[in-house]
């Protein structure tokens, strides 16, 4: 069993192709398109109604058809996710051979990467695997993960970036910087990012930068 190494990947102007038109390859084009991906192009006779959807919208390229070789040429992600596991191992084989990294949906060990379960609060992103061992259990903590982390944290790490970015430009001090972005880190998961005050963004950053620095100093007393 591989160990995986987990990576976020930014899929903005690569190729991705799903071979399969199943409720499988509909979930695999659903995260896909949820990361933002701009090139996803899918090849198979058949396709749920969901993926006609996608296609008369203009959100993926359907090809309506078999498999052919050629159709993953120019890929960097391949999901082979057909019905028929003899194929599935086919494309992925066509896949090493171009350099495209391959999720083979029905066999792991086929393929280069699998798919996790993915929770996504803006720009925060979790994602939960098994390996393998249990797709169901996956899923089942990134419904935890729901819970626990709401769609609150959006908004909340929306502001963590602004504070991140004022902060890198306002103060020298990599350690004061450094101390001052974990006590922020820490109000996030506490729930108490809401009291900030002041008539404009500047201001609520001020404000803010100097509550923190005064809980800093209290925590250095
Ligand atoms: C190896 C992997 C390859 C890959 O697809 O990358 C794979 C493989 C297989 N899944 C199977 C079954 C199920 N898959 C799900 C659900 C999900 N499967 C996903 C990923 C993965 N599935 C990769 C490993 C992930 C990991 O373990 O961490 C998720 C997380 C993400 C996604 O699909 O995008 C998505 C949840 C999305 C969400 O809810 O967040 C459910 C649950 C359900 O349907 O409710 C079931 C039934 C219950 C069960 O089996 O647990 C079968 C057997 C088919 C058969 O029996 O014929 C195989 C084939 C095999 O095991 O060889
Ligand atoms: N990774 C995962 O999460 C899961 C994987 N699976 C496995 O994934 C595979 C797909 O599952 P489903 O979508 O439910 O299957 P499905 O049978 O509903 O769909 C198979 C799709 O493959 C297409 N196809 C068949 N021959 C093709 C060809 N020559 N070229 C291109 N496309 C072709 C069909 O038209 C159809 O759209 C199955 O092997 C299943 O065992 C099943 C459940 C979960």
């Amino acid at each position: 069993m591989a160990g995986y190494y987990p990576l976020m990947l930014d899929l903005r102007g690569k190729t991705c192709i799903v071979v399969g038109g199943g409720p499988v390859a509909e979930r695999k084009i659903r995260s896909l398109l949820d990361a933002d991906a701009e090139d996803v192009r899918v090849i198979s006779p058949t396709v749920t109604k969901g993926i006609a959807e996608l296609a008369r919208s203009g959100s993926i390229q359907l090809r309506l058809g078999e498999y052919l070789e050629q159709d993953i040429d120019g890929a960097r992600l391949v999901f082979a996710a057909t019905g028929d596991p003899d194929l599935n191992r086919c494309v992925a084989a066509a896949a090493v051979v171009r350099g495209a990294l391959t999720n083979v949906a029905d066999d792991s060990a086929y393929g280069d990467f699998v798919t996790p379960s993915v929770i996504r609060r803006g720009d925060l992103v979790m994602a939960v695997t098994t390996g393998g061992a249990s797709p169901a259990l996956a899923s089942g903590i990134g419904r935890d993960f729901m819970a626990r982390y709401g769609p609150d944290y959006a908004g909340k790490v929306e502001r963590l970036r602004e504070l991140r970015e004022h902060v890198r430009l306002r103060l020298a001090d990599p350690d004061e910087r450094r101390d001052l972005l974990r006590l922020a880190a820490e109000e996030a998961l506490a729930g108490s990012l809401d009291e900030l005050t002041g008539s404009s963004d500047a201001d609520r950053m001020d404000e803010w930068i100097r509550r923190l620095r005064a809980a800093a100093d209290r925590r250095q007393t």
